[in-house]
């Protein structure tokens, strides 16, 4: 149990690791632990290269720790679970799908031909993409893809979304009118979330928790908590505080950005 009382859904314990390269052993995690609550949303920050995306992969099940290990639902994790979808910055739609296809091609066997075409339309709709259900992903922008990609997660209801830096390639309004898509969807369907992201802003907007990581190897540096309600104003005294206090963990020079 997390000390806001949420159940743990995610118990990552020591986890550790190291790649073997041309130029040696490079240490990449070390001995980061954390929890997760049920519905919690945590975004992860730290400098490039670090290991961002090393810990959320391992913490998803693509890649095995050299020690340690993630727990979720009470079951240690060994391997990806349809339980989990992994949204990455560089994108998965289905060129040779419509935008209705790529969002009916999570759902399974169980559901009929009809049933999943309502689907695929309710989460086109959620997303803003209502009327391009026929349309092909080359015939969409760089935020319609990116919306067909969250659409089809969404759309097999994961338990845990990991977000890998999801909206980077987008531009800054786009990007912020992702996010707030995104939490329209989340105060309707509740999901644990784990999102990386360089943007500090970002993740005081989106999350409960923001954890800062180290330099390479990377541990845990600092937790800060948003304790502040939903919708988030992002010019508010506290929001810059906290920019402030994230900023400054990450060793930027918190003036020279204000
Ligand atoms: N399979 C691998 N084999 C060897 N080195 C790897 C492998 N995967 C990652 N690395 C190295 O591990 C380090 C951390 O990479 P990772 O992608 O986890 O960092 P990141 O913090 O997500 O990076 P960025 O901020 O640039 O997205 C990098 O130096 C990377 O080159």
């Amino acid at each position: 149990m997390l000390t806001n009382a949420l159940p743990t859904k995610i118990d990552v314990a020591n986890l550790r690791k190291s790649f073997a390269t041309d130029k040696g052993t490079l240490a990449v995690v070390d001995d980061v632990s954390l929890q997760v609550g049920e519905g919690e949303f945590i975004a992860i920050v730290g400098p490039s290269g670090c290991g961002k995306s090393t810990l959320m992969r391992m913490i998803a099940g693509f890649i095995p720790p050299d020690s340690g290990q993630v727990v979720i639902d009470g079951a240690t994790r060994l391997q990806p679970s349809p339980q989990g979808i992994l949204i990455s910055q560089h994108g998965s739609v289905f060129p040779w799908l419509t935008v209705q296809q790529n969002l009916m091609f999570g759902l399974n066997g169980t559901q009929s031909m009809s049933e999943k075409i309502a689907i695929a339309d309710h989460y086109a709709n959620i997303v803003g993409l209502k009327g391009f259900e026929a349309a092909y992903p080359h015939e969409l922008s760089g935020g319609m893809l990116k919306r067909v990609e969250i659409a089809r997660a969404l759309a097999v209801k994961p338990a845990i979304l990991y977000m890998d830096e999801p909206f980077s390639a987008l531009d800054a309004l786009m990007s912020l009118r992702m996010r707030n898509e995104l939490l329209k969807i989340l105060g309707q369907e509740r999901h644990t979330v784990l999102l990386i992201t360089h943007d500090v802003e970002e993740a005081i907007h989106l999350a409960d928790r923001v954890m800062v990581l180290s330099p390479r190897p990377t541990r845990i540096q600092a937790t800060f908590e948003v304790k502040l309600p939903h919708p988030r104003k992002l010019t508010s005294p506290e929001v810059q505080r906290l920019r402030m206090a994230i900023l400054k963990e990450l060793g930027v020079d918190a003036d020279a950005v204000a």
